[in-house]
């Protein structure tokens, strides 16, 4: 395995080339440039081996899956991606083929979402890998989208299809099968892959009233949304997008329904349009060819609470509307 810098300087350094501000990963820290009457926007979310992703997942995958869930959050805010800061804590089982495949991955999206390595830290633990990182975006001042300003009467659209990643996961772990290998591929790498929606969450800007990502489970988030927004949200189960192969394994076996809408790792964007700019919905979602589907609205009721009705409008009871790591 080779040192510590060495590996910055042959690994990570390639990965910020074209970003002054980076000087080449040899400074103590970095500067980021913002044009006039832009606002950085910030995030930073931590991956555990073994919480978020599979210790077997393939090290690209589990590159693009850490730069992308982040890249996720930065589109909740209308952020347009620049940028990003790595930290990680190696377990014993990482090597130079590990990190390698790692940093190819890291180059492939790189070039996907226009984003450039700024800098990091590298340590080594006894303990499980835990990788984290760090993104900054752009937003026009003033403009981003924002969890609490949902309200009563407003739409509810989300965009993609919800609960393929938590299919995907059930599948990889042996708790669910499915016939067709186009299916569980499908869905295994929706778990695996993340395709956060970096083109929508900007195009929002203007149009939607609030957002957020769904990382924890569709009912959840909305929970989350509600809560900040002070409002109710109601769901219509039967409006909720599902993709061909969510959908084979749900006529398999329907209750896997409550697995969809509160499983997780969709990272999908969940926005709330006013009634009267609805109808420029449906022309970003072809102009972006990416359904955005209406789930329901927000509606006046008490604060953080979501009902999530079943094709006939009776409400459904589904315990735990997420993921929670406490
Ligand atoms: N350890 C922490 N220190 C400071 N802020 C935190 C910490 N953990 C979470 N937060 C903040 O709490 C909010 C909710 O976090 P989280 O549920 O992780 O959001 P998301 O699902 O969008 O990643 C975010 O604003 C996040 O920045
Ligand atoms: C091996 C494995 N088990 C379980 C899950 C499910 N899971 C773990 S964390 C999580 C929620 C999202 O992660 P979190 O750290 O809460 O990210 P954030 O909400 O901050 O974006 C989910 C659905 C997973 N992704 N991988
Ligand atoms: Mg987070
Ligand atoms: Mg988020
Ligand atoms: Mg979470």
């Amino acid at each position: 395995m080779r040192g510590e810098f060495e590996l910055i300087a042959s690994l990570y350094a390639p990965l910020s080339a074209g970003a002054p501000g980076a000087f080449g990963l040899r400074n103590d820290g970095a500067l980021i440039e913002l044009a006039a009457g832009e606002q950085s926007v910030v995030t930073v979310d931590a991956m555990v081996e073994g919480v978020h992703y599979l210790p077997d997942d393939p090290a690209d995958a589990v590159a693009q899956k850490l730069l992308r869930v982040n890249l996720s959050d930065l589109a909740a805010m209308g952020a347009e991606p620049r940028g990003y800061l790595l930290a990680t804590c190696l377990g014993p089982t990482i090597d130079d083929a590990w990190l390698e495949r790692f940093v190819a991955g890291l180059a492939a999206d790189q070039k996907s979402y226009g984003v450039t390595l700024l800098g990091g830290d590298t340590t080594r633990t006894p303990g499980p890998t835990c990788l984290s990182l760090t993104a900054f975006g752009a937003v026009p001042t003033g403009r981003c989208l924002e969890r609490s300003t949902l309200r009563p009467g407003e739409l509810l659209y989300v965009s993609g299809t919800i609960g393929d990643a938590a299919l995907g996961l059930d599948l990889l772990q042996g708790r669910l099968e499915l016939e067709s290998e186009a299916d569980r591929a499908f869905l295994a790498g929706r778990y695996r892959l993340p395709r956060p929606r970096t083109l929508l969450g900007p195009a929002l800007l203007g149009l939607a009233s609030a957002g957020l990502d769904v990382s924890d489970g569709l009912v959840a988030d909305a929970g989350h949304l509600a809560e900040e927004s002070r409002v109710g949200i109601e769901i219509e189960t039967a409006a909720v997008p599902l993709s061909a192969a969510a959908r084979a394994a749900l006529d398999a076996r329907p209750e896997l329904l409550a697995r969809v809408l509160t499983g997780g790792d969709d990272y999908e964007l969940l926005f709330g349009v006013a009634e009267a700019r609805a109808a420029a919905v449906p022309a970003l979602a072809a102009r972006l060819g990416l359904p955005l589907t209406r789930i329901g609205r927000a509606v006046a009721a008490e604060r953080g609470t979501v009902r999530v009705l079943d094709a006939e409008g009776r409400p459904l009871t589904l315990g735990r509307g997420g993921w929670t790591h406490f």
